[in-house]
């Protein structure tokens, strides 16, 4: 569009930008306080962020003037405030400002060598005060996105830049304007809009309000008019303008109009009732179920709140259920899974109905129909005038020759995992696995040597499916072109080795495991046939290694406790020369270790390792000689790290 000009319709305005105003710290505590979960896309939470601190400074302007003690030149109700509020996200998860040294660390290790973006949502909230001393609002909003590319930034660049103190206070941990500059390849976008404010989009807004009389229909932006204290409630009627109900402290009826589609109309007013209820308490507002994890799967500490009647509050209630019968949902997936429910639903199109699903699985129809119920309360089955067919979760997961099955992985969890967990309190109170104890009672019954050959392959199975889930994720988590061989220490199947030859071609793979796995491997398909797989038999804590330029650690050091890990990694130490790469995968717990809960729960079994940071991992590795070059959160089931022997 052409700019017109438009700095020129503020000369004389009241114009305060939120973010600037006395009460910052108050309304960012507010505005922090947003949960994340709630916004489909980061942008939104941004622009939801921008509009709560324009709309607090807005409500409170016409109070501060009638404050007697505001030392404040303004006696006027501002014409226009400004809020903004700027954010990274990297692979969808938002990069907030980091906690310490080591969350900085985490932050911009993770976006060196990738492209990130920058969103600033920007909220004007134009203030129209009325002769009755009433002042209405008129909400717009809007946000910029601007990509950024960060150089590979070697460990010490990134600890010099974090010893500057800059990455502190600033969104990602870096400022684009200043020191941080140095750290970016290229800023495709508004740059100015890394800064902090999308100066130039604003100015378009700016025009569209003041100088356009185009239609607002191909605007990107929002306009919504609020009650004086911007309090309204979920849209009913389905035409533009919407009455709002108030509450007790604001005026009676308001009205709220929007420039755009009836769609958009209610996501926008509805995020807006959301956070607004947030502030004001109202529970007659809309009300959402929040997700209870956090992106990196950490179940978030929701208030309880007890509402007037005394009652507790379903959502409360519905919380502690579904930890109480998480064993119930658990259990009924294992013996669906194990009693070939889902195989049996694939194999007729069009469904079963549960005498036969009966039949099939050769059990009583009464504890098949209950079977097949709880899988459809569950979404793993769907129903339909008595036919049972498995839903895309199942077809996906589910079926035991699905590319991305979990069959055997839930197989391993109900004759391995349940067991040792049934034993949790002697666990807990003991302080050490009660694998042996659990696992004894199933093996007595059955001959040893086929016993431990059927849960030798059972694991090996289980072992296969998740890297087949993972593995791609990991493989080309980072450049790797520089190594020509890779081994992959405890690599198992080479279920793992093949998807890093898939994604390197230039790529060897040696898998070195136990030899009764090795012996065992022929039971697994491999990937390829192209000979760049191939496997050693050995104990990594006795042996030599198999020479390589690229050491793989999947899912190894978690179960080590922190002497055998010295072991595993001088022995690694000892066979890299300077330039090896180590690649260590594994669920990185947060450094405040309160989540992912996945790998918390996993720490609950006892083995003899222990779940870590990714800083206590870069630690321990340094203390080896290996230098921590990238971190990746890959939002896949395991997280991954490349580090460099010095
Ligand atoms: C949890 S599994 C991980 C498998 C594979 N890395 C993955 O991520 O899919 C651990 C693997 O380490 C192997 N392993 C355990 N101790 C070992 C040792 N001392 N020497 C060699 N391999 C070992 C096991 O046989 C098993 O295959």
């Amino acid at each position: 569009m052409v700019l017109n000009p438009v700095i020129s319709k503020l000369s004389g305005k009241l114009v305060v930008l939120a973010s600037a105003s006395p009460r910052r710290l108050e309304i960012l505590n507010n505005a922090e306080t947003l949960d994340k979960g709630l916004f489909k896309a980061p942008h939104e939470y941004a622009v939801e962020t921008a509009r709560q601190k324009a709309l607090e400074v807005a409500r409170r302007m016409p109070f501060v003037r009638a404050t007697p003690f505001c030392m404040t030149k303004h006696l006027k109700t501002p014409d226009i405030v400004i809020g903004a509020d700027t954010i990274v996200t990297l692979d969808g998860m938002i990069l907030e400002k980091p906690v310490d040294k080591d969350d900085a660390y985490r932050m911009l290790s993770s976006l060196s060598g990738k492209e990130h973006s920058v969103f600033t949502g920007v909220a004007i909230v134009l203030c129209h005060e009325k002769e009755n001393e009433e002042v209405d609002y008129q909400l717009i909003d809007f946000y910029e996105e601007t990509k950024v590319k960060f150089a590979d930034l070697s460990e010490n660049m990134l600890w010099e830049y974090i010893n500057s103190g800059e990455p502190m206070d600033k969104a990602g941990g870096y400022g684009i304007q200043a020191l941080g500059g140095m750290l970016v390849e290229y800023v495709h976008g508004d740059f100015l809009n890394v800064v902090g404010f999308p100066l130039n989009h604003f100015c378009k807004q700016l025009d569209l309000i003041y100088n356009s009389s185009t239609s607002s229909s191909d605007q990107e932006s929002s306009t919504v008019w609020l009650s004086h204290n911007g309090n309204l409630t979920q849209p009913s009627s389905a035409n533009h303008t919407h009455h709002i109900q108030s509450s007790p402290s604001a005026s009676p009826v308001h009205k709220v109009k929007r420039k755009s589609s009836k769609t958009e109309l209610n996501e926008s007013s509805m995020t807006l009732v959301n956070s607004l209820s947030k502030h004001t308490g109202d529970k007659d507002c809309a009300n959402t179920t929040l997700p209870p994890m956090t992106s990196r799967g950490q179940v978030k500490e929701l208030k309880v709140t007890e509402p007037e009647d005394g009652e507790p509050k379903k959502e409360d209630l519905q919380r502690i259920c579904d930890l109480l019968d998480g064993f119930r949902a658990s259990k009924a997936l294992f013996t669906a899974s194990k009693m070939c429910v889902f195989d049996v639903l694939h194999s007729r199109p069009g469904g079963l109905e549960a005498a036969q699903v009966a039949q099939e699985i050769k059990a009583s129809l009464k504890g098949t129909e209950c079977l097949l119920e709880a899988c459809v309360s569950l979404g793993l089955l769907r129903s339909k005038e008595r036919m049972y067919e498995n839903t895309d979760l199942s077809t996906r997961f589910l079926l035991s020759d699905a590319p991305f099955s979990l069959r055997s992985q839930i197989l391993h969890y109900n004759d391995t995992v349940w067991p040792i967990f049934s034993h949790l309190e002697s666990g807990v109170l003991e302080g050490v696995s009660q694998r042996d104890k659990a696992l004894s009672q199933t093996s007595k019954d059955q001959d040893t040597l086929h016993s431990s050959q059927d849960s030798k392959l059972r694991f090996m199975n289980a072992m296969h499916n998740i890297a087949k889930v993972t593995g791609k994720a990991i493989a080309t988590a980072f450049d790797l072109s520089s190594f020509r061989t890779a081994c992959d220490l405890g690599g198992c199947t080479g279920a793992m080795a093949d998807e890093f030859t898939e994604a390197h071609p230039g790529l060897s793979v040696t898998v070195f495991d136990l030899p009764t796995v090795v012996q065992l491997r022929e039971h697994f398909q491999p990937l390829h046939t192209d000979n760049r797989v191939s496997f050693v038999a050995g104990d990594f804590f006795k042996d030599d290694l198999p020479k390589a330029d690229l050491y793989i650690l999947a899912r190894i050091l978690h179960d080590c406790s922190d002497e055998k890990l010295d072991i595993l990694l001088s022995k690694i130490a000892d066979a890299c020369t300077p330039g090896c790469g180590l690649l260590l995968s594994e669920i990185f717990l947060d450094e405040d270790r309160k989540g992912p809960s996945r790998g918390l729960l996993q720490a609950l079994g006892m083995g003899e390792g222990k779940q870590r940071s990714a800083t206590e991992y870069s630690l321990l590795l340094k203390s080896h000689g290996f230098i921590t070059a990238h971190v990746r959160h890959t939002g896949n089931l395991l997280d991954a790290m490349l580090c460099i022997k010095a």
